[in-house]
């Protein structure tokens, strides 16, 4: 059994053709998914149907054996923009979606602490987000994601809008975080380079299909010297030409 299944999934916007349009997709658990596409494709349409936040049309989404009907503890998420609330200080916004469901423990904020630590924020836990860089904003937005310690996790473009170096230093922090927690990822990207680093395997999206696939056989951990490695930059220019002869 998959731990996520996507089974022939159909999705409609009122008034439009599919977005998502017959998607079928299976993740094992453990495993990094990276789907990848150019604007519009149905991406985000597809990563709000794993989440349970838009219901399928027709086909069915199956989450370790039960059919997902609406969005759980068992998935976490995070979206481009960090979101933080402005008036509460870093720890209390990773505690976040704990204070939506009950008042958080001692050992809650032992938790959100020891995952700002691993994200190297043990010193920022108090200030607040107008206080953290736009880097440091989206380690806090990723802890509040594995608060909960979710077994699935859902990323829609996290990092698009941090520069190169903090990007890269987020990527190792995301890999080495969801391996020691054995977290599932899917993770939306339109960065072919991201999609490889951090990708087990990448699904490729064009007109709301799949349209092809890979299973990414680089060495794990990850690191970053592999990017400039032979192996890594042709997995890069058959994910490219596969772009390009799909039209995206
Ligand atoms: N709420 C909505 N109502 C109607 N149409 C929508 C809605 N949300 C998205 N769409 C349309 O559905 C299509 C797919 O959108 P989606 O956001 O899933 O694409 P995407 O691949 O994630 O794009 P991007 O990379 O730009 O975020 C687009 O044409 C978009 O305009």
């Amino acid at each position: 059994m998959a731990f996520l299944d996507i089974e022939k999934v159909v999705f409609t916007y009122p008034g439009r053709a599919p977005v998502v349009d017959g998607v079928d997709w299976r993740m094992q658990a453990g495993e990094f998914h990276c789907l990848l596409g150019r604007s519009g494709c149905g991406k985000t349409t597809l990563l709000k149907l794993a989440a349970g936040l838009l219901k399928p049309q027709s086909g069915r989404i199956v989450l370790r054996g039960g059919e997902l009907a609406a969005p759980g503890p068992q998935v976490g998420f995070m979206f481009q923009a960090p979101t933080l609330l402005d008036w509460l200080s870093a720890l209390d916004n990773v505690l976040l979606p704990v204070s939506l469901q009950r008042r958080p423990t001692p050992q809650d904020a032992q938790r959100a602490l020891r995952l700002l630590d691993q994200l190297g924020l043990a010193s920022h836990a108090q200030h607040h987000p107008r206080q953290l860089s736009g880097g440091q904003q989206s380690r806090v937005a990723l802890a509040r994601a594995l608060v909960l310690e979710p077994p699935l996790l859902l990323l829609d473009e996290p990092f698009a809008a941090l520069d190169a170096i903090t990007r890269a230093e987020l990527q190792d922090d995301l890999l080495r975080t969801c391996r020691e927690r054995g977290t599932t990822v899917l993770f939306v990207t339109h960065d072919i380079n991201e999609a490889v680093y951090l990708g087990d395997r990448i699904a490729l999206m064009h007109g709301g299909r799949i349209v092809e696939n890979w299973t990414i056989t680089l060495p794990a951990p990850r690191t970053q010297a592999m990017r400039h490695g032979p192996a890594f930059n042709d997995y890069c220019a058959r994910v490219r030409a596969a772009m390009d002869g799909a039209g995206t």
